[in-house]
Protein backbone atom coordinates (compact mmCIF):
# COMPACT_ATOMS: atom_id res chain seq x y z
CA UNK A 1 0.00 0.00 0.00
CA UNK A 2 1.28 3.46 -1.08
CA UNK A 3 0.22 6.16 0.75
CA UNK A 4 1.03 9.97 0.97
CA UNK A 5 0.34 11.99 4.52
CA UNK A 6 0.17 15.93 4.37
CA UNK A 7 1.20 17.25 7.93
CA UNK A 8 -0.45 20.78 8.46
CA UNK A 9 2.05 22.93 9.89
CA UNK A 10 -0.21 23.87 12.45
CA UNK A 11 -0.60 20.50 13.50
CA UNK A 12 3.26 19.06 13.50
CA UNK A 13 4.64 22.60 14.75
CA UNK A 14 2.47 24.96 16.36
CA UNK A 15 5.37 25.96 18.63
CA UNK A 16 8.99 23.85 18.44
CA UNK A 17 8.05 21.22 20.58
CA UNK A 18 10.56 18.30 20.51
CA UNK A 19 8.38 15.39 21.40
CA UNK A 20 5.27 16.44 19.21
CA UNK A 21 7.15 15.98 16.23
CA UNK A 22 8.69 12.97 17.78
CA UNK A 23 5.36 11.57 18.33
CA UNK A 24 4.24 11.88 14.37
CA UNK A 25 7.90 10.34 13.11
CA UNK A 26 7.07 7.76 15.55
CA UNK A 27 3.66 7.02 13.16
CA UNK A 28 4.84 7.48 10.49
CA UNK A 29 8.23 5.03 11.03
CA UNK A 30 5.29 2.75 12.52
CA UNK A 31 3.39 2.83 9.04
CA UNK A 32 6.43 2.28 7.07
CA UNK A 33 7.81 -1.16 9.38
CA UNK A 34 3.83 -2.09 8.29
CA UNK A 35 5.24 -2.14 4.95
CA UNK A 36 3.28 1.26 3.32
CA UNK A 37 5.63 3.12 1.08
CA UNK A 38 5.17 6.65 2.21
CA UNK A 39 5.74 10.02 1.42
CA UNK A 40 5.00 12.85 3.70
CA UNK A 41 4.62 16.34 3.31
CA UNK A 42 4.87 19.17 5.94
CA UNK A 43 3.38 22.35 6.55
CA UNK A 44 4.44 25.82 7.50
CA UNK A 45 1.59 26.65 9.77
CA UNK A 46 1.61 29.65 12.83
CA UNK A 47 5.29 30.40 11.38
CA UNK A 48 4.89 30.35 7.48
CA UNK A 49 1.95 32.78 8.31
CA UNK A 50 4.37 35.09 10.93
CA UNK A 51 6.32 35.84 8.65
CA UNK A 52 4.05 36.29 5.47
CA UNK A 53 1.90 38.30 7.92
CA UNK A 54 5.18 40.75 8.34
CA UNK A 55 6.37 40.71 4.53
CA UNK A 56 2.93 41.24 3.59
CA UNK A 57 3.26 44.32 5.76
CA UNK A 58 7.12 45.00 4.34
CA UNK A 59 5.35 45.56 0.39
CA UNK A 60 6.24 42.37 -0.15
CA UNK A 61 4.04 40.67 -3.31
CA UNK A 62 1.91 37.47 -3.43
CA UNK A 63 4.80 35.70 -5.29
CA UNK A 64 7.33 36.82 -2.69
CA UNK A 65 5.03 35.71 0.35
CA UNK A 66 4.55 32.35 -1.34
CA UNK A 67 8.39 31.80 -1.42
CA UNK A 68 8.44 32.70 2.20
CA UNK A 69 6.08 30.12 2.92
CA UNK A 70 7.76 27.79 0.74
CA UNK A 71 11.02 28.45 2.87
CA UNK A 72 9.12 28.07 5.91
CA UNK A 73 7.55 24.32 5.25
CA UNK A 74 11.03 23.12 4.01
CA UNK A 75 12.25 24.08 7.30
CA UNK A 76 9.33 22.09 8.70
CA UNK A 77 10.14 19.27 6.86
CA UNK A 78 13.61 18.87 7.75
CA UNK A 79 12.59 18.84 11.18
CA UNK A 80 10.44 15.70 11.05
CA UNK A 81 13.24 14.47 8.41
CA UNK A 82 15.78 15.07 11.79
CA UNK A 83 13.10 13.14 13.88
CA UNK A 84 12.86 9.95 11.22
CA UNK A 85 15.40 6.87 11.85
CA UNK A 86 17.53 5.98 8.83
CA UNK A 87 14.88 4.76 6.40
CA UNK A 88 13.90 8.48 5.52
CA UNK A 89 15.41 10.24 2.31
CA UNK A 90 17.20 13.07 4.34
CA UNK A 91 17.00 15.71 1.56
CA UNK A 92 13.80 17.55 1.25
CA UNK A 93 12.30 16.78 -1.94
CA UNK A 94 12.12 19.71 -4.30
CA UNK A 95 9.99 17.97 -7.03
CA UNK A 96 7.84 14.84 -7.47
CA UNK A 97 10.64 12.75 -9.50
CA UNK A 98 13.22 13.08 -6.66
CA UNK A 99 10.01 11.90 -4.08
CA UNK A 100 8.99 9.26 -5.94
CA UNK A 101 12.22 7.98 -6.48
CA UNK A 102 13.09 7.95 -2.96
CA UNK A 103 9.98 6.21 -2.31
CA UNK A 104 10.70 3.60 -5.32
CA UNK A 105 13.50 2.71 -3.17
CA UNK A 106 12.33 2.06 0.03
CA UNK A 107 12.57 5.21 1.45
CA UNK A 108 10.24 7.57 3.56
CA UNK A 109 10.23 10.96 1.34
CA UNK A 110 9.22 14.10 3.15
CA UNK A 111 8.51 17.29 1.35
CA UNK A 112 7.18 20.72 1.95
CA UNK A 113 6.03 23.49 -1.11
CA UNK A 114 7.53 23.49 -4.34
CA UNK A 115 6.17 26.42 -6.16
CA UNK A 116 4.12 29.92 -5.29
CA UNK A 117 0.38 29.90 -6.04
CA UNK A 118 -0.70 26.84 -3.98
CA UNK A 119 -0.19 25.39 -0.70
CA UNK A 120 1.14 22.38 0.19
CA UNK A 121 -2.14 20.51 0.37
CA UNK A 122 -1.73 20.48 -3.62
CA UNK A 123 1.95 19.27 -3.30
CA UNK A 124 0.19 16.07 -1.09
CA UNK A 125 -2.25 15.68 -4.12
CA UNK A 126 0.15 15.75 -6.96
CA UNK A 127 2.87 13.69 -4.92
CA UNK A 128 -0.02 11.50 -4.53
CA UNK A 129 -1.25 11.13 -8.09
CA UNK A 130 2.61 11.38 -9.35
CA UNK A 131 3.54 8.02 -7.39
CA UNK A 132 0.11 6.33 -7.82
CA UNK A 133 -0.44 6.45 -4.07
CA UNK A 134 -3.85 3.97 -2.76
CA UNK A 135 -4.70 6.77 0.22
CA UNK A 136 -4.10 10.29 0.25
CA UNK A 137 -4.46 11.61 3.95
CA UNK A 138 -4.57 15.25 5.16
CA UNK A 139 -3.86 15.81 8.71
CA UNK A 140 -4.79 18.96 9.31
CA UNK A 141 -6.18 21.52 12.36
CA UNK A 142 -10.10 20.53 11.45
CA UNK A 143 -11.75 17.28 11.91
CA UNK A 144 -12.65 17.33 8.67
CA UNK A 145 -14.47 19.82 5.64
CA UNK A 146 -17.10 21.53 6.92
CA UNK A 147 -19.50 23.72 5.54
CA UNK A 148 -18.16 26.93 7.32
CA UNK A 149 -15.24 27.48 8.99
CA UNK A 150 -15.20 25.52 12.43
CA UNK A 151 -12.81 27.75 14.51
CA UNK A 152 -15.14 30.83 13.31
CA UNK A 153 -18.77 29.60 13.03
CA UNK A 154 -20.53 27.30 16.29
CA UNK A 155 -22.85 26.17 13.77
CA UNK A 156 -20.56 24.82 11.38
CA UNK A 157 -21.70 21.11 10.15
CA UNK A 158 -18.61 18.53 8.99
CA UNK A 159 -19.89 16.27 6.07
CA UNK A 160 -18.83 13.10 6.94
CA UNK A 161 -18.49 12.00 3.34
CA UNK A 162 -18.02 14.01 -0.04
CA UNK A 163 -17.24 13.55 -3.33
CA UNK A 164 -14.17 14.88 -5.37
CA UNK A 165 -16.48 17.60 -7.35
CA UNK A 166 -18.55 18.72 -3.71
CA UNK A 167 -15.21 19.23 -2.12
CA UNK A 168 -14.20 21.82 -5.18
CA UNK A 169 -17.13 23.61 -4.81
CA UNK A 170 -16.87 23.92 -1.06
CA UNK A 171 -13.29 24.98 -1.45
CA UNK A 172 -13.63 27.27 -4.57
CA UNK A 173 -14.69 30.80 -2.55
CA UNK A 174 -12.52 30.39 -0.16
CA UNK A 175 -8.97 32.74 -0.45
CA UNK A 176 -6.39 31.90 -2.39
CA UNK A 177 -4.00 34.60 -0.45
CA UNK A 178 -0.59 33.35 0.95
CA UNK A 179 -1.26 31.77 3.86
CA UNK A 180 -4.77 31.24 3.82
CA UNK A 181 -6.24 29.31 5.77
CA UNK A 182 -8.57 26.10 4.14
CA UNK A 183 -9.11 22.17 4.86
CA UNK A 184 -7.41 21.26 1.11
CA UNK A 185 -7.01 24.29 -1.22
CA UNK A 186 -8.44 24.30 -4.38
CA UNK A 187 -5.71 22.86 -6.51
CA UNK A 188 -5.48 20.12 -3.74
CA UNK A 189 -9.10 19.44 -4.47
CA UNK A 190 -9.04 19.41 -8.71
CA UNK A 191 -5.81 16.92 -8.42
CA UNK A 192 -8.21 14.97 -6.14
CA UNK A 193 -11.05 15.22 -8.31
CA UNK A 194 -8.75 14.42 -11.85
CA UNK A 195 -6.67 11.66 -10.17
CA UNK A 196 -9.93 9.87 -8.67
CA UNK A 197 -7.62 9.72 -5.46
CA UNK A 198 -9.21 8.15 -2.42
CA UNK A 199 -8.64 10.94 0.23
CA UNK A 200 -9.39 11.03 4.06
CA UNK A 201 -9.14 14.86 5.53
CA UNK A 202 -8.81 14.50 9.51
CA UNK A 203 -7.69 15.62 12.29
CA UNK A 204 -3.87 15.25 12.45
CA UNK A 205 -3.24 16.89 15.88
CA UNK A 206 -3.29 13.32 17.68
CA UNK A 207 -0.55 11.51 14.60
CA UNK A 208 -2.21 8.40 15.94
CA UNK A 209 -5.69 9.19 14.34
CA UNK A 210 -2.84 9.78 10.81
CA UNK A 211 -2.69 5.11 11.66
CA UNK A 212 -5.51 4.44 12.27
CA UNK A 213 -6.99 5.77 9.08
CA UNK A 214 -3.96 4.31 7.28
CA UNK A 215 -4.50 1.27 8.98
CA UNK A 216 -7.96 0.27 9.20
CA UNK A 217 -9.95 3.32 7.88
CA UNK A 218 -11.10 4.13 11.18
CA UNK A 219 -11.42 8.19 11.81
CA UNK A 220 -13.98 10.98 12.52
CA UNK A 221 -12.99 13.09 9.54
CA UNK A 222 -14.34 13.47 6.39
CA UNK A 223 -14.19 10.57 3.55
CA UNK A 224 -13.67 12.42 -0.02
CA UNK A 225 -15.20 9.63 -2.06
CA UNK A 226 -13.81 9.27 -6.14
CA UNK A 227 -16.62 9.58 -8.53
CA UNK A 228 -19.05 6.22 -8.94
CA UNK A 229 -17.41 4.70 -6.07
CA UNK A 230 -18.85 3.44 -2.50
CA UNK A 231 -17.33 0.04 -1.48
CA UNK A 232 -14.71 -0.25 0.49
CA UNK A 233 -11.05 -0.55 -1.04
CA UNK A 234 -9.58 -4.01 -0.79
CA UNK A 235 -6.33 -2.98 1.29
CA UNK A 236 -8.60 -2.57 4.07
CA UNK A 237 -10.97 -5.16 3.83
CA UNK A 238 -8.33 -8.01 4.00
CA UNK A 239 -6.85 -6.53 7.43
N1 LIG B 1 -15.00 24.81 5.62
C1 LIG B 1 -13.96 24.53 6.44
N2 LIG B 1 -13.80 23.27 6.94
C2 LIG B 1 -12.74 22.96 7.75
N3 LIG B 1 -11.80 23.86 8.11
C3 LIG B 1 -11.92 25.14 7.64
C4 LIG B 1 -12.99 25.53 6.79
N4 LIG B 1 -12.82 26.83 6.47
C5 LIG B 1 -11.72 27.25 7.08
N5 LIG B 1 -11.15 26.23 7.79
C6 LIG B 1 -9.94 26.38 8.60
O1 LIG B 1 -8.88 25.70 7.99
C7 LIG B 1 -7.97 25.36 9.03
C8 LIG B 1 -7.06 24.25 8.54
O2 LIG B 1 -6.14 24.75 7.65
P1 LIG B 1 -4.70 25.32 8.03
O3 LIG B 1 -4.14 25.73 6.72
O4 LIG B 1 -4.79 26.33 9.10
O5 LIG B 1 -3.95 24.18 8.75
P2 LIG B 1 -3.05 22.98 8.25
O6 LIG B 1 -3.78 22.15 7.27
O7 LIG B 1 -2.65 22.34 9.52
O8 LIG B 1 -1.85 23.55 7.46
P3 LIG B 1 -0.85 24.73 7.74
O9 LIG B 1 -1.06 25.22 9.14
O10 LIG B 1 0.47 24.15 7.49
O11 LIG B 1 -1.22 25.78 6.71
C9 LIG B 1 -8.83 24.94 10.18
O12 LIG B 1 -8.22 25.16 11.42
C10 LIG B 1 -10.09 25.78 9.99
O13 LIG B 1 -10.16 26.84 10.92
O1 LIG C 1 3.95 24.63 -2.88
C1 LIG C 1 3.74 25.58 -2.09
C2 LIG C 1 3.57 25.40 -0.70
C3 LIG C 1 3.37 26.49 0.12
N1 LIG C 1 3.34 27.74 -0.41
C4 LIG C 1 3.18 28.94 0.47
O2 LIG C 1 3.53 28.62 1.82
C5 LIG C 1 2.40 28.85 2.70
C6 LIG C 1 2.40 27.84 3.79
O3 LIG C 1 2.07 26.55 3.24
P1 LIG C 1 0.90 25.67 3.88
O4 LIG C 1 0.78 24.46 3.06
O5 LIG C 1 -0.36 26.51 3.84
O6 LIG C 1 1.29 25.42 5.28
C7 LIG C 1 1.18 28.84 1.77
O7 LIG C 1 0.08 29.58 2.30
C8 LIG C 1 1.75 29.50 0.53
O8 LIG C 1 1.82 30.89 0.72
C9 LIG C 1 3.47 27.91 -1.77
O9 LIG C 1 3.42 29.05 -2.29
N2 LIG C 1 3.67 26.83 -2.56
Amino acid sequence: MRVVVSIGGSVLAPDLDARRVEGHAAVVERLAREGVELGAVVGGGGVARDYITAARDLGANEVQLDQIGIDVTRINARLLIAALGPKVDPKVAHDYEEAGDSIRRGDISVMGGVMPGQTTDAVAAALAEYVDADLLVYGTSADGVFDADPSTDADATKFEELSASELVDVIAPMSRDAGASAPVDLLAAKLIERSGMRTIVLDGTDPERIEHAVMRGEHSGTDIIPEGTDDEPSYWAQR
